[in-house]
């Protein structure tokens, strides 16, 4: 698909009027509530809010994971509102990447292992110079067979990381990814991000709590009582904690 329409930049993540409702009746809670917003390719762009603000189920409403109760998402030019379940993960294999605040490595296997993994999962000739080479492009080639328990927290959260890089996603989803980690491995990865953006033209959508991490990004968009309510393009840390304490109070 091209990348322009006319003079409008297609964004890579559209969410048309997105609704996420949860639970039944008295119970039942509005999480999402007519989100509309277009996340453009090549940028990195923070989630912020209150707790319970609807953040992750906003990452999750936009990389397929959850369902919406109305409203439409496309992702990278595919409506995925009502795709099926096999197409969804056909589209996460080839073209999203994610990481987690927990990591998410299997602790059975090495660094090299659980970095090859998505490629094995679709299906690809696993290259073990290339596993070697992005794991070396985080700073970890020489931790190439060490198993998650014998690394830092940082150390995991880059092999989590290598492991997003290694399929070269389009669009990388983050849900707190230094939020486990000291400040100088919460900068490291922040600064892995910004080269996927910068040299690679990936797409991050990122949900944090930090200000330091969000003002990293392009652009950082705030999140309450689901609704989106601002954007700061950017922004200092400083800005950031003001506009999240103004929705805190
Ligand atoms: N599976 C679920 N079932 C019922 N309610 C849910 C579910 N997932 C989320 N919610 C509710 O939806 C709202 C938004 O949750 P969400 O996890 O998206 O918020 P958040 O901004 O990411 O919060 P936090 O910063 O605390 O992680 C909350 O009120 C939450 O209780």
């Amino acid at each position: 698909m091209s990348a322009e329409a006319g003079t409008r930049v297609v964004p890579a993540i559209e969410l048309w009027e997105v609704t996420r409702e949860y639970g039944e009746r008295q119970a039942r809670v509005r999480a999402l509530d007519r989100v509309s917003i277009g996340f453009p390719p090549g940028t990195w762009t923070a989630v912020m809010g209150p707790s319970g603000s609807g953040k992750s189920t906003l990452l999750h409403c936009a990389a397929g994971l959850d369902r919406v109760t109305g409203g439409r998402v496309v992702l990278l030019g595919n409506d995925i509102t009502l795709a099926t379940d096999s197409a969804l993960t056909a589209l996460r294999r080839s073209a999203i990447g994610f990481v987690f605040q927990s990591f998410n490595l299997l602790g059975a296997l090495t660094a090299e292992q659980n970095v090859a993994l998505p490629l094995r999962l679709s299906g690809a000739r696993v290259s073990r110079e290339e596993v070697h080479a992005v794991l070396a492009s985080v700073g970890l080639g020489d931790r190439v067979r060490h198993r998650p328990r014998e690394l830092s927290g940082g150390q995991q959260q880059r092999v989590a990381i290598a492991r997003a890089m290694v399929t070269r996603p389009a669009v990388l989803f983050a849900d707190e990814p230094t939020g486990a980690l000291d400040s100088k491995s919460a900068r490291g990865v922040l600064h892995l991000l910004r080269g996927m953006v910068d040299r690679a033209h990936q797409t991050v959508v990122m949900v944090t709590h930090d200000p330091v991490a969000a003002a990293a990004a392009d652009a950082v968009v705030f999140l309450s009582d689901g609704r989106l309510v601002d954007q700061l393009l950017r922004p200092t840390a400083r800005e950031v904690a003001d506009r999240l304490a103004s929705l805190e109070a």
